[in-house]
């Protein structure tokens, strides 16, 4: 694609040359000849200082902002904000994207009502896809992530790809590094949802507001105006999204308790499902969501207006309810000793999230509640005080131990949580954790895994050695059966 049409509007080109341009990218070490390199710039560096690079690499163009200086002879865009017109510029070159986008953010909720979205559509027989913290997932491929929100081009391209295999409607999780650093800004969204706001990402964002303010991007730059926005009224920050929501000329479709959309009346907790009665559009619908846990009820909701914004009719979005399957790792029932324990692994790794998942087991455990809990590396340190203090008010038993303690001291991460923790247990070998927690529950508790979910690594210094709390979780009950 000729570079003036990729940057139509978007920047002033300096020069006259026009050249093809048959790659993009913000990385000088990935450039090959025929790329277009974005200098952008960065948390640890800035990209302008590797144009020189890219150059010798075969790069035929530079894209970076106003006022920076850009060491090359090639032809360079300038434009007020160089990550915006790189997200715009991919879109333009991968061209297809799936009929019916919907993006989610929020703290927590937004992989559960990603996953949620597309099994409604799935059942309402669209063919659909979800993107996000566990991956791809659509009927023809299943792609593991790194990212909870990709990277704009590799996003862009993704998009074109689902469009390609036939995808119409595709779900995807906007997070706060997503949204603030412009990957989702080539994205047509149809629809966009906010679930809650809470404690996570402060080594990123500097405040509460600033945080707020980023996943505000998504109603404030990404839905166009008349769009819907679905917003689970129950949260502290619900009343100040709605009302950017509001300014925005969004078509607000509220959800939960305080809802008027999707109004939640009543619900009752089973061990593992819960009974809702659900008013919308003047009738009330009883539906069994076949999950435990009430934040998966907010959800459930969340999700089902997310799938009617795309035109489902309300009673086929709240059926489809009723046979969900919970995203990877997020409250999993994974094992039952054979006292009868049940063992969940739930990717609780922020405090907001500990504490739902401690309180929604405690109404059907008779006994005690025994956690595995740890922190990352290199991640917000204010968290740790915060879960080990959550952890031992809301648990029996608290076993500290690792989570990805990357380039840090893992014993340092592990006592800043214990210090919080009057009483814990700290086993640094998580291995060991999982099978002392299992080993020690008794007829009538209930095991908690936090914090890694669906991952299947355990990241110390650079290397990720391979572990799974599920497999951990399978073998340990698998020695109680011996
Ligand atoms: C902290 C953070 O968000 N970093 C993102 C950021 O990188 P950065 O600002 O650190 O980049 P940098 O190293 O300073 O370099 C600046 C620029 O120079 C370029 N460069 C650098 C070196 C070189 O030799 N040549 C070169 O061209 C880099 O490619 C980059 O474009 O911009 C990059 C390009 O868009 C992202 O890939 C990168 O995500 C990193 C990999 C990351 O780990 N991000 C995590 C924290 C993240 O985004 N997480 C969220 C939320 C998770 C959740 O809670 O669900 C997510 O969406 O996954
Ligand atoms: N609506 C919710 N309110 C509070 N906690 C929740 C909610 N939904 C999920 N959780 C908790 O947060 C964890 C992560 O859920 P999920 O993966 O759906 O959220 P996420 O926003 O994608 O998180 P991340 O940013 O870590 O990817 C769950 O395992 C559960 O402990
Ligand atoms: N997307 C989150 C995941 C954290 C998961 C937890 N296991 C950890 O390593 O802290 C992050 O990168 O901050
Ligand atoms: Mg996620």
């Amino acid at each position: 694609m000729q570079l003036s049409h990729l940057a139509q509007g978007l920047g002033v080109i300096d020069r006259s040359a026009d050249p093809d341009i048959t790659v993009l990218t913000a990385d000088s070490r990935a450039v090959v000849p025929g790329a277009l390199f974005a200098a952008l710039p960065g948390v640890k560096v800035d990209g302008a200082a590797f144009a020189s690079q890219a150059e010798a690499n075969g790069a035929v163009a530079v894209l970076c902002r106003n006022g920076v200086s850009i060491a090359t002879s090639l032809p360079v865009v300038r434009c007020d904000d160089a990550r915006h017109a790189l997200a715009v510029m991919a879109a333009r070159f991968f061209g297809r994207q799936p009929e019916h986008i919907v993006a989610v953010t929020g703290t927590a909720g937004k992989t559960s009502i990603a996953t949620f979205t597309r099994q409604i559509w799935e059942k309402t027989g669209q063919v659909a896809a979800s993107i996000g913290t566990i991956g791809v997932v659509s009927r023809k491929r299943i792609v593991e992530g790194t990212l909870t929100t990709p990277d704009p081009v590799a996003l862009a391209q993704l998009m074109a790809q689902l469009a390609e295999d036939g995808v119409t409607h595709a779900a995807m999780e906007a997070s706060s590094h997503g949204l603030d650093q412009r990957r989702l800004e080539g994205v047509r969204i149809e629809a966009a949802a906010f679930t809650n706001l809470g404690h996570d990402h402060f080594d990123y964002h500097p405040d509460p507001e600033s945080y707020f303010q980023a996943k505000m991007r998504l109603f404030t730059t990404l839905l166009p105006k008349g769009g819907a926005a679905v917003i689970n009224a129950d949260d502290v920050w619900s009343g100040r999204a709605i009302d950017v929501a509001t300014k925005m000329s969004a078509r607000v479709m509220t959800t939960g308790r305080k809802g008027t959309f999707l109004t939640l009346k009543r619900l009752e907790h089973e061990r593992s499902r819960q009974i809702a009665e659900i008013a919308a559009e003047g009738r009330i619908y009883r539906i069994a969501l076949p999950l435990a846990g009430s934040f998966q009820m907010s959800n459930a909701l969340v999700s089902a207006g997310l799938a009617i914004a795309t035109g489902v009719p309300v009673v086929d979005a709240l059926a489809a309810l009723e046979s969900l399957e919970g995203a990877a790792g997020r409250l999993e029932l994974t094992g039952t000793t054979p006292a009868g324990v049940p063992v969940f692994v739930d990717y609780a790794h922020k405090p907001e999230a500990l504490e739902n998942v401690l309180s929604s087991v405690r109404p059907f455990t008779t006994g005690k509640i025994l956690v595995v809990v740890g922190c990352g590396g290199d991640r917000d340190r204010a968290k740790r005080p915060m879960m080990g203090e959550i952890a031992s008010r809301l648990a029996d038993a608290v076993f500290v131990t690792d989570d990805n303690p990357r380039s840090e001291d893992a014993a340092s991460i592990r006592a800043a949580i214990m210090a919080a923790a009057p009483g814990a247990r700290e086993i640094a070998d998580r291995r060991e954790a999982i099978r002392q927690a299992i080993r020690t529950a008794i007829s009538g508790d209930t095991v908690v895994i936090a914090g890694k979910g669906h991952e299947t690594g355990q990241k110390i210094g650079d290397i990720v050695h391979p572990f799974s709390d599920h497999e951990e979780v399978r073998s340990a009950i698998a020695e109680l059966q011996k």
